[in-house]
């Protein structure tokens, strides 16, 4: 059978393998992010750039760490998930954008995932539909307990994942997608806190791949919020989320040490 999976040692469309990444890695999407992530690293080194891969290590004390970024969407971003499980890590945290649902999840705000809808085609072909997309319990605490130490306004909740950025969206602010305008009231009516891609198809990749994922999004802005003509400014500085996921990892650090 051809191993696409691994070429001399390097996964195929990361370029990575083992030794190159650590135990945690961060996953934003854009791969302009993962520079602004690698700052925050100690002796940080640009170790693969294939694809919308980008790859940087580091340590965080003392612990090597890493940040791949995964691109648009479930496909990609199991990709990127498979491929550094196969490299040796094993622990994730998912640091995105997305778009505020609730009313009270403002601009700037930070939400932290703890079960994510899955209307997107990735996670069906880890799991039937009834299977649930929810992050690990530990990841999530030590992001919840993270954002409080750095005081960072967070919500935490469920998140709505689709593959179709702009059938979310519509110039009257109401979802385009035939599936999401039939379900979108129903998800509102349950609190869901906000919108974004990739975290259903991670979370349940994680479950089948027995690894550890959690996610943290910085809302740049509400459709709801808009709708109703209330205060709903456009925002893009990712930086209090990047803090608070290497908040997070030191967190887990000093728990696995202790
Ligand atoms: O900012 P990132 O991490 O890419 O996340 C969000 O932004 C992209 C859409 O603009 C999707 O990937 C979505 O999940
Ligand atoms: O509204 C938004 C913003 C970021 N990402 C999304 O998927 N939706």
């Amino acid at each position: 059978m051809t191993n696409y999976s691994e070429t001399e040692g390097k996964q195929y469309h990361l370029q990575v393998g083992k030794g190159d990444v650590g135990r945690y890695v961060i996953l934003p999407g854009d791969p302009k992010r993962c520079a602004l992530i690698a700052k925050y690293f100690d002796n940080p080194k640009l170790i693969a750039d294939s694809r919308e891969y980008v790859t940087y290590t580091g340590t965080l004390d003392g612990k090597l760490v890493s940040v791949t970024s995964t691109g648009i969407g479930g496909p990609s971003a199991a990709i990127a998930l498979e491929e550094l499980v196969m490299s040796g890590a094993d622990t994730f945290i998912r640091v995105g954008t997305c778009g505020g649902m609730d009313v009270e999840v403002k601009s700037g705000d930070l939400v932290i995932a703890n079960g994510a809808i899955r209307m997107e085609g990735t996670s069906r072909e880890y799991a039937p539909i009834e299977f649930p997309a929810v992050p690990d319990f530990n990841v999530t605490g030590a992001l919840a307990a993270a954002a409080k130490a750095l005081d960072k306004p967070y919500h935490v909740g469920v998140v709505q994942c689709k593959d179709s950025f702009y059938g979310q969206h519509s110039p009257e602010t109401k979802p385009v997608s035939y599936e999401l305008l039939n379900k979108w009231e129903a998800w509102m009516r349950l609190g869901c806190k906000a919108s974004e891609m990739e975290s259903a198809a991670l979370f349940v990749a994680a479950s089948a791949l027995k690894v550890r994922v959690g996610s943290i999004f910085l809302v740049l802005a509400n459709q709801e919020r808009a709708r109703l003509g209330l205060e709903n400014p456009i925002v893009h500085d990712t930086d209090g989320a990047i803090r608070t996921a290497v908040e997070a990892i030191r967190l887990m650090i000093r728990q696995e040490e202790s």
